[in-house]
């Protein structure tokens, strides 16, 4: 096992280790957020025939030829034609059809004349105006044509991709399964949150926060509750989680202490350990073990450090799973508003709070930091990146920060 490696190395060794899931035929709208593990190939034209872009009258480009507000033309309508239905009619020669948005260009037609451009009875319009032949008409396949690859294995599925994919008539398509992640928190402190204060006890929170952020990424959160600092519990329940689950993470029990179980239990159920501690704070006791495919992170106790560490280990391996491409977090160069004199020799994430004016982003910072606090994560969009043995910064320094709700991480 590896000890006190860098955030670099964490992330090679978990990034290595995680495999993508197998591809799953799912309902078309439980796709939206999942990776396209197929592609599609479209099989019709879209449109599949020639239609109107507007509401108005179809007409035969050559009837027009010379009109003019002066010397208006005037055709026979013969026929009209909502959207949806086709006109059995053979336009010819000073003839016109009176045509729907979306509905199919008669045979003949090879222009569409809005109606605000004409006058019009029940028998006749006058066309003020020549107009070329193509005019307002809707080319087949204007959209797709059969045999475009229409949207490419590796696609996130959002809105528009779902709207392709109905298009084509496609009620389920293949993605890469949504991982599933175990969530266990561990500690004799630990209470359900439906349960009353007792002295000396806490309610979990971090089961629940956790779950939001694996939720947040798309994939599935299933929490173990709670469990004593005792081995055979632990292992117990490690044990029936690494039956199902692609990712297992606990809360708790990873560093010093006399009951810090966390290592020992993930060995105990057959894991090899991969590191513990990371050269970070917060998060510093962070211990990770494999066991076949599957990945058991074991997290800090402490609210922000599990959060925090989430967003940095958790999160990028949770999307190469699901077969996203891109799984960090986007840095920015930031204007810091306030000082942050503390100087350490690890590398620092701070809770941050980033907006953009003017061509700059600037950052302000909560007032708390401490990695049992968890309020002054609430507001935050961002973390300043201090790299070990830098600063102290002062106010208008240029740093760096991590955007925490990039539309990528919600992609
Ligand atoms: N002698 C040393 N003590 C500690 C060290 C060290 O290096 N030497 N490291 C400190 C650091 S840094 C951290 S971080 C914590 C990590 O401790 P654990 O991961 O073992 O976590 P616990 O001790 O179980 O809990 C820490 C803290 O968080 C509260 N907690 C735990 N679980 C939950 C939960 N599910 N929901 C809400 N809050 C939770 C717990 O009550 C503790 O207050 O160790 C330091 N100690
Ligand atoms: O890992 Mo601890 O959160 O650094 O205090």
């Amino acid at each position: 096992m590896r000890i006190n490696i860098t955030l670099e190395e964490a992330l090679e060794v978990l990034l290595k280790e995680s495999t993508i899931t197998e591809a799953v035929h799912v309902p078309l709208l439980d796709a939206q957020g999942s990776v396209l593990a197929e592609d599609i190939v479209s099989d019709m034209n879209m449109p599949p025939f020639k239609k109107s872009p507007l509401d108005g009258y179809a007409v035969r480009a050559e009837d027009t030829k010379g009109a003019s507000k002066d010397r208006p033309i005037i055709l026979k309508v013969i026929d009209f034609v909502p959207a949806g239905y086709i006109s059995d009619k053979q336009l010819g020669k000073g003839e016109a059809i009176r045509i729907m948005t979306g509905a199919k260009i008669p045979e003949g037609a090879d222009v569409v004349v809005r109606f605000e451009d004409t006058e019009y009875t029940e028998e006749t319009v006058t066309i003020y105006q020549a107009y070329s032949a193509g005019t307002n008409i809707v080319r087949i396949g204007e959209d797709m044509e059969k045999g475009d690859i229409v949207l490419q294995k590796g696609t996130v599925i959002d809105a528009p991709e779902i709207g392709i994919l109905a298009t084509l008539g496609k009620g389920y398509v293949e993605v890469c399964r949504k991982p599933r992640v175990a969530i266990l928190s561990t500690g004799d402190e630990l209470l359900d949150i439906q349960q009353p204060l007792i002295d000396g006890k806490i309610r979990n929170s971090n089961s629940y926060t956790i779950a939001a952020q694996i939720k947040k990424l798309g994939a599935k959160p299933l929490m173990l509750g709670i469990c004593s600092d005792d081995i055979e519990a632990i292992t117990g329940k490690l044990k029936s989680a690494l039956t199902w689950a692609d990712i297992v993470i606990t809360t708790g029990g990873v560093s010093v202490g006399d009951h810090d179980l966390a290592k020992e239990a993930f060995q105990e159920v057959g894991g090899e350990m991969l590191f513990w501690r990371v050269r970070m704070k917060p998060g510093t006791p962070i211990a990770v073990a494999k066991k076949e495919d599957k990945l058991i992170l074991g997290l800090s106790g402490n609210p922000a450090a599990a959060y925090i560490t989430f967003e940095q280990f958790v999160r990028p391996i949770i999307l190469k799973k699901m077969g996203r491409t891109k799984y960090q977090l986007m840095e920015v160069k930031s204007i810091l508003k306030s000082d942050f004199t503390k100087v350490s020799n690890q590398n620092r994430f701070v809770r941050g709070n980033t907006y953009y004016r003017d061509g700059k982003y600037y950052t302000k910072l909560p007032g708390k930091h401490s990695s049992g606090v968890l309020t002054s994560l609430s507001g935050i969009n961002s973390l300043f990146y201090i790299k070990a043995a830098t600063g102290p910064y002062k106010k208008g320094d240029e740093i760096t920060v991590q955007l925490l709700n990039h539309p990528e991480v919600l992609k």
